[in-house]
């Protein structure tokens, strides 16, 4: 009797069998329905066996395969396989995780006529600059996998690139894996890559889909019907039959990382990917990450550069330093960015007033007694939201009302302290009483349509001054946007993480690199108390190859990624201590003595050393080689796995953590 070895979305590390009389070998890749525990669960037949592990006799028998879909193929197998190896993360959970939840439901999948695509009217494509034509023939000629970095200053057409590698893609009968950070900030992307292919059939996958729709979409990809994938990082694992070529936008952004569940990076698991089905790979960007740089400076990537602006009226930005030393500033605003606003109020232009903190203020504080608005849950300040307000903890979603007077000593005058982007917007506004102003952050943009909206009343007009989180640098083209000015990057330049300066640089070189892409000339004010800081300099300069060149420097001589492989074990429990002596156990596991070339630091509390009324500590692990460290951690975990914990306490590990 045949015997299914299946994969369920359970944390452990190994498959269920059970008995199946009518079973064979092309069930493989099937969904099946088995019984488990008092219910059922969905798992994923990963082989089918004569002479399972355990006697027949004690198996029970599976309930039902499914054979509404193909069989899931073999490459799909391979990349979960490898990411379950990669990132120690139980095979079953890496296999669920990558179908959409109406695949895994019990009941049986309700199917909706497909929304029929909207034809828009192609675009002529631009007549590529010499520089964009070498990148598409790089990628091009070269045959089976390979990567490459498409390295392109801000407007410098990166987009016409990958849609010619597309539409070359497309005609060879193949499918196309655009991998984007966050799709709601990129509906301008997906709509020239529509409207450019009206012919083929373009389907999106990412969170904010409702279930039904991205039931759909996943298997028109997995069917082939679909002729373009555009997703956020789980579509890195849609089962394609006719892949042909794998691009990713804006590879630096950190949400390619996956922050909770699965930590993996999509960025990293496509160029597996690509290489595991012998396809060409691009990424592109114009702040590339250090791990990638490094690798385009040796033989890993191929770089191809694009230095100008593909428009050939447009210009780089003039970028400069406002020296806030010995200025008085109003609202934290300089004479000098309010005059530039002034100036272009004047011109019918648009200003982007950029300041990476959203709310009114970042805490409230009385001035008598001390008092500020904690969270009680967090080791973390509530922030004031006077839109609504409220007070609100950023991390655990805690909300509050704004008190009166001082909860503590009973006095009526307390103040915001620092600010936020609704303060910078409501003083702007009264400086500025004719301009029209939207304020652009997770709080007055919360779903896709409402970015969209948002983006119509840019586009169309409506809006002389912007005043905006990051969500504003991203990718956007406005063509009548000319001045950017900076407030509050300064809290960034000396932070504890050594990550900060890149994630810094790449953030202030893509909001500037929001000025001037139209023939409308652009200028960047960056306000700072530090001018002399490399940084600035290089920002100035706008030489990402020089900063990169100084990080990796240091990077080196610090012994930090990309010159060493980290991973890093977390434990959180309702006590420190609890959390502290739990990875003080993982520290003297046997493995560790055994892996010389690992070395483990000793436990400590996080940064963040409570959220959500849980302590939190890790414990870093590292090593000189990914070899190294890859061989060391597969034991270790399973060692931990055997530790005694107390009730309560979870842990988990994450592999090439960006955050520590
Ligand atoms: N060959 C070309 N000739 C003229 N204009 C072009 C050409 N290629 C692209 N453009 C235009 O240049 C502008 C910038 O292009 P695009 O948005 O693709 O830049 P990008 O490199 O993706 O920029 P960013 O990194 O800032 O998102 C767009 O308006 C685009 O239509
Ligand atoms: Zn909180």
């Amino acid at each position: 009797m045949p015997v299914l070895r299946v994969a369920l979305d359970l944390p452990l590390h190994r498959l269920f069998e059970y008995r199946a009389e009518q079973a064979s070998v092309a069930d493989i890749g099937r969904r099946v329905r088995v019984p488990f525990g008092r219910g059922e669960k969905i798992g994923i037949v990963v082989a089918v066996v004569e002479q399972g592990e355990w006697p027949l006799e004690q198996l029970k028998a599976a309930t039902a395969i499914l054979d509404d879909l193909p069989p899931l193929p073999d490459d799909f197998f391979a990349l979960c396989e490898f990411a379950s190896n990669y990132y120690q993360a139980p095979f079953g959970e890496v296999l669920m995780q990558a179908l959409p939840v109406g695949l895994k439901r019990l009941a049986a999948p309700q199917r909706r006529a497909g929304r029929a695509v909207k034809a828009v009217a192609p675009l002529a494509p631009p007549a590529l600059t010499a520089e964009q034509a070498t990148a598409i023939n790089a990628v091009a000629i070269a045959g089976g996998f390979s990567a490459h970095l498409l390295f392109g200053v801000t407007g410098s057409g990166k987009t016409e690139v990958y849609l010619r590698l597309i539409e070359r893609t497309l005609a060879l009968g193949e499918q196309v894996l655009l991998l984007v950070p966050e799709i709601n900030l990129t509906p301008q992307l997906e709509a020239r890559v529509r409207s450019r292919f009206p012919e083929h059939n373009v389907v999106a996958l990412h969170s904010e889909l409702a279930e039904a729709a991205r039931e759909r979409n996943w298997r028109a990809a997995f069917s082939g019907a679909a002729a373009i994938v555009l997703g956020t990082r789980l579509a890195v694992f849609t089962p394609l039959p006719r892949l042909g070529l794998i691009l990713i936008d804006e590879e630096h952004d950190p949400s390619f990382k996956q922050q909770d569940g699965m930590r993996y990076s999509a960025r990293d698991l496509a160029v597996v990917r690509a290489r595991q089905q012998a396809v060409p790979i691009l990424l592109g960007s114009a702040t590339p990450s250090l791990e990638t740089w490094a690798n385009a400076q040796g033989s890993r990537y191929a770089l191809l550069t694009l230095r100008e602006r593909a428009n050939p009226q447009a210009r780089l930005p003039a970028v400069r330093l406002v020296d806030t030393r010995r200025m008085v500033l109003r609202e934290g605003v300089s004479e000098a960015l309010v005059s530039a606003i002034r100036q272009r109020l004047e011109r019918g232009e648009q200003s982007l007033v950029f300041l990476n903190r959203r709310g009114y203020a970042p805490v409230l504080a009385c001035p008598a007694c001390g008092w500020v608005s904690r969270c009680h849950r967090c080791a973390a300040n509530l922030v004031l939201h006077l839109a609504d307000r409220r007070l609100r903890c950023h991390h655990c979603g805690l909300e509050e009302r704004v008190p009166r007077a001082c909860p503590t000593c009973g006095n009526q005058d307390i103040h915001p302290f620092g600010r936020g982007t609704q303060r910078v917007e409501e003083w702007l506004q009264g400086e500025f009483p004719d301009a029209r102003i939207l304020r652009v952050d997770r709080d007055s943009v919360k779903s896709r349509k409402q970015w969209e909206a948002m983006l119509d009343r840019i586009h169309g007009g409506e809006a002389d001054i912007l005043v905006g989180t990051q969500m504003l640098a991203k990718g956007h083209d406005f063509p009548k946007l000319t001045l950017v000015g900076v407030l509050g990057a300064d809290s960034a330049l000396y932070a504890a993480d050594w990550r900060a300066p890149e994630r810094l640089f790449a953030q202030l070189m893509q909001v500037a690199g929001r000025a001037g892409r139209a023939e409308l000339e652009g200028e960047v004010l960056i306000q700072t108390q530090y001018p002399e800081h490399p940084l600035f300099a290089a920002l100035v300069a706008q030489d990402y190859p020089g900063f990169a060149a100084g990080q990796l420097k240091e990077r080196e001589q610090a012994g930090f990624p990309p010159y060493a492989f980290q991973a890093v074990l977390r434990a959180e429990a309702p006590a420190m201590a609890d959390a502290m002596a739990f990875l003080a156990q993982a520290v003297v596991l046997p493995p560790v003595a055994e892996h010389e070339q690992v070395m483990l630091y000793d436990p400590v509390p996080m940064r963040m050393a409570r959220l959500a009324n849980l302590e939190r500590a890790q414990l870093l692990v590292e090593a000189g080689s990914r070899p190294a460290l890859q061989a060391f951690l597969p034991r270790w975990r399973a060692a931990i796995e055997q530790l005694k914990q107390p009730a309560r306490l979870r842990w988990h590990l994450e592999v090439d953590p960006l955050e520590l």
